[in-house]
């Protein structure tokens, strides 16, 4: 049994989001192509003598205790395996937060896979993304840990046919986004029609960026016009598509490879002090 390990959590952005009605609990139901990329938080676990679950966030400041969505997970966890043992959780937080990358959901999925994996609770892929839904609608997507097709709240998921290899470039102009408040603004416009990526086995980048829709773009691209700003120039800097991700507010743009996205994020820049970060898909 290992008693210490780290691990990568990373972010994701929805390269779709199709809001098609509201259940009555209030979530909604989506049908979203999510994909997660390789700007990640590390995450260091360890297994103590004494008993509770502690986190510490290092770069952001974070709840400390059982807000913490790692915390959560890790309690979920132990209660369903009818275990309790101490657990020490470090994240070196890279990705923003509260703005449409899933970082609190990555962490808590981290957890979940690791906690797992230390314990040798031999738990199945399933079994974890069942208790990764009670943590958060985005949870059991990190679980999966592949591109996936998303529907009902947005834990039924299957497997994406492969994408292309594209380079994204995230940027953020600093505003954090409530998830909760977005969902709570929306009008639904849509009657339980399904737009879909292309049901084909390979996904061209022509695909990808025709497929590029964000139903919340409506609600947090008012409320901050900035954000339509951003996604324009992306494009003038040579983006194939830009969207916003999630509820918001990080944007990405579409780049053919890595060093044109690490190009556009230099131009930036020297214009502005937006947060930005050329990324590969996983
Ligand atoms: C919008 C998305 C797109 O991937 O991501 P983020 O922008 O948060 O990253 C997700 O739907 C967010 O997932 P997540 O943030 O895990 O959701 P939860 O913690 O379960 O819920 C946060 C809030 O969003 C609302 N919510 C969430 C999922 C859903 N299908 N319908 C909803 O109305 C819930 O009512 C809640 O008030
Ligand atoms: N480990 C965590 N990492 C990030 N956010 C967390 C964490 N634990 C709790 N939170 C809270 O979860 C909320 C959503 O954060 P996050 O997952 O980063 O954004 P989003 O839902 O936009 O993808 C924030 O209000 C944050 O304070």
């Amino acid at each position: 049994m290992h008693n210490q390990i780290r691990v990568n959590s990373p972010a994701k952005i929805n390269l779709c989001l199709h809001v098609l009605g509201r259940y009555e609990n209030g979530y909604h139901a989506l049908a979203m192509a999510m994909q997660r990329v390789d700007l990640c938080d590390q995450v260091d676990i360890r297994i103590t003598r004494a008993k509770g679950v502690t986190v510490h966030c290092d770069g952001l400041a974070l709840a400390p205790g059982e807000d913490n969505i790692a915390v959560r997970a890790a309690h979920v966890l132990l209660a369903d395996a009818r275990l309790d043992v101490g657990i020490e959780i470090q994240i070196d937080k890279r990705i923003p937060v509260a703005a449409g990358l899933g970082g609190g959901s990555s962490n808590a999925a981290t957890v979940l896979l690791a906690l797992n994996a230390m314990l040798e609770l031999n738990m199945t892929n399933q079994r974890l993304q069942q208790l990764g839904a009670q943590l958060g609608a985005d949870v059991p997507f990190f679980v999966f840990q592949r591109p996936a097709w998303a529907t009902g709240t947005g834990t039924d998921l299957a497997p994406l046919p492969p994408l292309p290899d594209v380079a994204y470039l995230l940027v953020n102009p600093g505003i954090s986004v409530s998830t909760a408040e977005v969902y709570q603004s929306l009008q639904l416009t849509k009657g339980g029609e399904l737009a879909n990526l292309p049901r084909f086995s390979v996904v061209t980048k022509e695909d990808l960026c025709a497929a590029l829709h964000n139903d919340l773009e409506r609600v947090t691209l008012k409320r901050h016009p900035l954000l339509q700003q951003i996604k324009q120039r992306l494009l003038q800097l040579g983006a194939r598509g830009a969207l916003m991700s999630g509820s918001g507010a990080t944007l990405f743009g579409v780049f053919d490879a890595l060093g044109q996205a690490q190009s556009a994020a230099d131009i930036l820049a020297a214009e502005t002090d937006w947060w930005t970060c050329p990324v590969s898909p996983l």
